[in-house]
């Protein structure tokens, strides 16, 4: 069946289960290049990886990661910029050397060559082999909002209001209103896409995402594209996922 769709009793499960998928995919190819997300969704899953790297040795030593995206027009020490949830959440606490690690620069003066610079990094680093995802209420994968080009690549995106306030109740006051993000082409050139969502405030997007019409009002729906996704959804986010299971 594709997706491979797999149904966590609950968020303690779900990330567990999304930690082992990306430990086989570094036990199997230590370079693993990695594509990492922020948001509510992947910090069980950073925590389990830290626990595998802590009491399993785990080794991160040659692994490469890119996030999907960062705010545009703040500092990488600023307290709400993804750089410093990832530096708190999960690089801090693993054996993976700095230069390993890469972000867009929210801070780049001139932004249509730091996104060039990002694609390139990405391509350099012979592209990510497994893509760890989340998704917004509105169907965003990384910032790309509803409307956005399946052809887009790294780009400077506008946030919606809507996304604006999700952000806002997690992260606190002052989100900026525009991010640098993978585009949705560099999204779906990931080898492997791991789709992960909790509670029942995603079970209606996840539906809509996975068996609706392949529509840019939806971004995440040209996942059911990619031969390589993988859903890990708890109970509740699976509620309208009928036929599908
Ligand atoms: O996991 P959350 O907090 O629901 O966020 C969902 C998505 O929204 C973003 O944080 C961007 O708004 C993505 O990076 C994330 O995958």
């Amino acid at each position: 069946m594709h997706p491979e769709l797999i149904i966590a009793e609950d968020y303690q499960d779900l990330s567990r289960k999304a930690a082992l998928r990306v430990a086989e995919q570094i036990k199997k190819k230590p370079t693993t290049v990695l594509g990492l997300a922020t948001g509510k969704t992947p910090l069980g899953l950073y925590r389990e990886l830290i626990r595998l790297h802590q009491e399993e040795g785990l080794d991160f030593s040659r692994v490469k990661t890119f996030n999907l995206d960062e705010y545009y027009g703040i500092s990488s020490e600023d307290k709400r910029s993804f750089h410093y949830y990832m530096w708190e959440n999960l690089f801090k606490h693993l054996n993976i050397p700095r230069g390993n690690i890469h972000l867009p620069d929210g801070g780049a003066q001139d932004i249509e060559e730091e996104c060039r610079r990002y694609e390139e990094a990405i391509r350099e680093a012979g592209g990510i082999d497994l893509q760890v995802l989340g998704i917004g209420s509105n169907g965003h994968i990384g910032f790309n909002e509803p409307g956005t080009e399946w052809g887009s690549l790294t780009h400077l995106a506008q946030l919606t209001p809507e996304t604006i306030k999700d952000n806002e109740e997690e992260g606190g006051e002052g989100i900026p209103g525009f991010a640098l993000t993978m585009g949705i082409k560099t999204i779906m050139r990931a080898n492997r896409i791991l789709l992960l969502a909790y509670g029942e405030s995603k079970a209606n997007i996840i539906a809509r995402a996975l068996k609706g019409p392949v529509d840019k009002s939806v971004p995440a729906s040209i996942l059911q594209l990619h031969p390589g996704l993988v859903v890990i959804v708890d109970k509740e986010a699976a509620k309208f996922l009928g036929s599908l299971t």
